[in-house]
């Protein structure tokens, strides 16, 4: 087993008087009056906890804007004197470091192009050797779970433990209702792998859009995750970057409002005794699942022998095809979703093959 994180919570570090934690500001500092006008208004909401704005923007093709550079750190210092809120920047290399350290960044945060490359994530570890500052890791464009923790543990190693990550969604080829894919299960096996790592929500990003940011805040939420980091500005229309995903300082007022704020577990006795009676059958049904499923994998097994002393082949389409086709309607009929009874017989149809394969191929052994 590898070692666990060393890790601080979220809560030690930028503490909230109500959760979610909520970070927000521009994609892009653009101008000081666009800087501080913005940090103004978000902080009139009394809602966000942390102020966040672009100083350096990787952006996909040259010719885009790619930032205010330091000149723009001087305008977030600035923001933060006015409002008196953190404030955090993206940093994707050792001089961003340094200079965010020599002006009074707060929080850093990694972005999804840097996450993805080892090196300039050592570099920036390398850079916060012996510092005591809190860093957001962004999960890499690819959907690589190793990759995402491999940056938290380099982060770790250099003594950072006020470490938190940001779920922004991923890269995907086909192109969905989503700017990046959600992929929720990748947010969820982050947290069953090091459950004490606070996860913040990056909707702006995931959205792609400011139509969706709030479903999808609701979402993360709904999944635990523990904050949300939403782009804002004063004239979102006329961005400079990111213009179709940011909101009003207003709009961001609304959907934070708008949000329900469940918590992991509840002390009501009557909640607990209910959920402990229905998870008994959960666990019932679920005993029986996989001694059926077992007891179909033997019978595989039986199969597998069978068409050996036949010589007939494992795969058998047309039985397969029946199978998917009549259970599919099946699960239909009993309120399944087509696509789940798709994937579970895909999934249970690779093992049978497997367990014929095993036995097809089984060299006996010589007396
Ligand atoms: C078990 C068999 O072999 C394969 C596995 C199947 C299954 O697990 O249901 C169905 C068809 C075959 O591709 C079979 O031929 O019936």
């Amino acid at each position: 087993m590898k070692k666990a994180l060393q890790l601080q919570s979220i809560s030690t570090w930028l503490p909230t008087a109500s959760k979610p934690v909520i970070i927000s500001g521009p994609c892009s500092a653009e101008t000081e009056d666009q800087m501080i006008a913005t940090a103004k208004q978000i902080a009139a909401t009394g809602k966000v906890h942390a102020l966040r704005a672009g100083i350096w923007k990787p952006r996909t093709r040259p010719g885009q804007y790619e930032g205010a550079g330091e000149e723009g750190l001087k305008w977030l210092i600035q923001a933060k004197k006015e409002t008196k809120l953190p404030v955090t920047t993206e940093v994707a290399n050792a001089a961003h470091v340094e200079a965010c350290l020599k002006a009074g960044v707060d929080i850093l945060w990694v972005g999804a192009r840097t996450t993805v490359n080892p090196f300039s994530v050592q570099e920036i570890a390398d850079a916060l050797k012996g510092v005591d500052i809190p860093v957001m890791v962004k999960n890499p464009v690819n959907p690589d779970l190793e990759l995402w923790i491999g940056a938290l543990e380099r982060l770790n190693k250099a003594g950072i433990t006020k470490l938190a990550a940001i779920h922004r969604g991923f890269s995907a080829f086909e192109k969905g209702p989503f700017r990046n894919a959600p992929m929720w299960d990748m947010g969820i096996e982050l947290k069953t792998r090091i459950p004490e790592l606070d996860i913040i929500c990056d909707p702006s990003h995931i959205a792609g859009n400011r139509e969706l940011i709030a479903l999808i805040s609701q979402k993360a939420l709904d999944l635990d995750m523990v904050g949300l980091m939403i782009e804002s500005h004063i004239n979102p229309d006329a961005a400079w970057s990111d213009a179709k995903q940011q909101v009003t300082p207003a709009a961001l007022s609304k959907i934070i409002d708008g949000l329900v704020v469940r918590t992991p577990s509840s002390d009501n006795k009557t909640f607990k005794d209910t959920l402990s009676i229905l998870r008994e059958q959960i666990d019932q049904l679920d005993d029986e699942i996989m001694q059926k499923l077992s007891q179909r994998m033997k019978i595989s097994e039986k199969i597998g022998q069978y068409k050996k002393e036949n010589n007939v082949t494992i795969l058998q389409v047309n039985r397969w095809e029946e199978i998917v086709e009549t259970r599919i309607n099946l699960g239909k009929a009993m309120g399944l979703n087509p696509e789940f009874t798709n994937e579970l017989l895909k999934l249970i149809h690779h093992e049978s093959i497997q367990v014929q394969t095993k036995i097809m191929n089984k060299v006996e052994e010589r007396v």
